[in-house]
């Protein structure tokens, strides 16, 4: 059952609340465990570079909130300010916002109901003092839950630009991928585009490439020309990138050379030229 639109105060608060940040990205996936933190984490660290570009990260992945050890900040705790909650700050440039912050102690397991993770996201989407903002990534739950919908009912309501989905090739992601997609059409959520991840193993040796998940139906390419959304690229799998994670380092300085460094910046731009050719449309509330 999808949970009921929020109330009018609501939106009109995490409206004003917003106003301050320019772009709003969502990062979704209809499975677990595709990569989804991973690519918020280094589209965070990535848009970050440029110490003119203010970028805020919130992870509302209620149940599994991965992003602050990813990003080097488990242990961090959020601070009250007048206006509402400090996000934790990586560098001047990158704060960061996550339900871990919350938590006694990383292996403490968030296990709310429906209600309560929409009165959370809610609330962090309308008590989070970002202050002036280039992009605002917002790290969701995989599938397209509740939290989902309340997620993007939230933010349809502050001019979201769109969402990049993640996926690995195999079929069994993309058929929820599929479902991903139809779930943004409903909610009228413009889709940036797809990142196909863990596409290929390419051999640090000898640069041969080598497919570790053969995908059976032409993987994220024949999806994505079928249902007519871009490719943004295709990120290889390389076993540094949770080495860096679990470092709370971004993978894009440990190896910047690197194919999957590589495809994450050219995935980079094009979400940049996105934000900049797309203006976020007027309202698109739900009125299921
Ligand atoms: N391109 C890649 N190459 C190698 N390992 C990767 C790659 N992308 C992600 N990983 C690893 O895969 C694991 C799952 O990644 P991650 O936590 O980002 O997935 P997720 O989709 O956010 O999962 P969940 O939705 O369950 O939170 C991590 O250990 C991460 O380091
Ligand atoms: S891909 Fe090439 S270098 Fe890598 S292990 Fe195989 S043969 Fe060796």
């Amino acid at each position: 059952m999808h949970p009921s639109p929020p109330g009018h105060n609501a939106i009109e608060e995490i409206k004003e609340k917003l106003k301050t940040v320019k772009h709003k990205i969502l990062v979704l996936s209809g499975k677990g465990g595709v990569g989804k933190s991973t690519f918020s984490a280094h589209l965070a660290h990535g848009l970050a570079e440029d110490e003119n570009t203010q970028v805020a990260l919130l992870d509302i992945d209620i149940c599994g909130p991965s992003i602050p050890k990813m990003m080097g900040l488990e242990g961090e705790q959020v601070h009250q300010s007048g206006s509402g909650w400090s996000p934790v700050f990586l560098e001047d440039n990158l704060g960061v916002m996550s339900v871990g912050f919350l938590l006694s102690s990383p292996d403490d397991a968030v296990i709310w109901r429906g209600p309560k993770k929409n009165g959370m996201i809610k609330q962090f989407l309308r008590d989070v003092d970002w202050g002036e903002v280039d992009y605002l990534i917002v790290d969701t739950p995989p599938g397209t839950s509740d939290e989902h919908l309340s997620a993007v009912q939230y933010l349809s309501a502050a001019h979201v630009d769109g969402a990049v989905i993640i996926t690995t090739p195999q079929e069994v992601s993309l058929q929820d991928v599929r479902k991903e997609i139809s779930f943004c059409h409903k909610v009228k959520l413009p889709i940036i585009g797809v990142v196909e991840n863990m596409s290929v193993f390419v051999c640090p040796k000898c640069k041969k490439e080598s497919q570790i998940f053969p995908p059976t139906t032409g993987g994220a390419e024949v999806l994505c020309q079928d249902l007519k959304i871009p490719l943004l690229g295709k990120v290889p799998l390389d076993p540094h990138i949770g080495k860096s994670c679990d470092k709370g380092q971004s993978f894009l300085i440990d190896a910047p050379d690197s194919p999957a460094a590589l495809a994450y910046r050219g995935i980079i731009q094009k979400i940049q030229e996105f934000c900049g050719l797309h203006q976020p449309k007027e309202e698109h509330l739900i009125s299921s």
